[in-house]
């Protein structure tokens, strides 16, 4: 199965079910718990979670936590700058993991390329209520200089939509990483399917 080109962040196990039903192995499911979350909570939902993923053939990644990626045995995770070094990230998750690294200009991406990363989360491509502190929004045209600078698949996120799907690809991303256009929806399988009709 190629690198899935859809990436849902979350940390509800049921957002989670009904994107896996909708997608199965064109997914990959990132757990991302707040940081006050117990390593014990992040553990329980991580080890659910990939069995989902496991079941339906699509990929589970773990946000921040490698220890939990680890111990779930999930497909791997994503470290940004406030988490470990990219090359640290890579000697604990080993050579066969997935490791995906945030950038948002080509100079970073080209430093987590060359540290192991295997794909790149680039953003804040808009900007978004989900997270707080964020840089400026970079655009597509953020998006399309980093594309150009590396030759891993690059995962735009903030902001996303399947509206801005076809503009996101035009510059250059892979495919791309929600929060809310997902785990905020009426109907998070239809929100699934949408996204991946746009991604087509
Ligand atoms: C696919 C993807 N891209 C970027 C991020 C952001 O990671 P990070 O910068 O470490 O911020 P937190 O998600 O830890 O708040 C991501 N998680 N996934
Ligand atoms: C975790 C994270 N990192 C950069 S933006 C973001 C949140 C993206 O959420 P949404 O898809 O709802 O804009
Ligand atoms: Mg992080």
């Amino acid at each position: 199965m190629p690198f899935p080109r859809l990436h849902l962040i979350t940390d509800s196990f049921a957002v989670a079910r009904a994107a896996v039903d909708a997608a199965g192995p064109e997914l990959a499911v990132q757990v991302r718990v707040e940081d006050g979350v117990d390593d014990r909570d992040a553990y329980e939902l991580a080890g659910k979670v990939v069995e989902l993923c496991v079941g339906a053939g699509a990929l589970c990644l773990v946000n921040d936590r490698l220890h939990v990626a680890l111990a779930v045995g999930a497909g791997g995770g994503h470290v940004g700058a406030l988490d470990l070094p990219v090359d640290a990230a890579r000697r604990v998750l080993g050579p066969g993991a997935v490791l995906g690294a945030t950038a948002r200009d080509p100079g970073t991406a080209r430093r987590a390329v060359a540290a192991g990363a295997t794909y790149l989360g680039v953003g804040p491509a808009y900007a978004t209520s989900t997270k707080d502190g964020l840089p400026p929004p970079i655009g597509p045209a953020g998006v399309a200089a980093v594309a150009a600078a590396v030759g891993v698949p690059v995962i735009a996120i903030a902001g996303v939509t399947a509206a801005r799907v076809p503009e996101l690809l035009e510059s250059g991303a892979y495919g791309v990483a929600v929060i809310g256009a997902i785990g905020r929806a009426p109907d998070p399988g239809a929100a699934t399917i949408e996204l991946l009709k746009a991604l087509s």
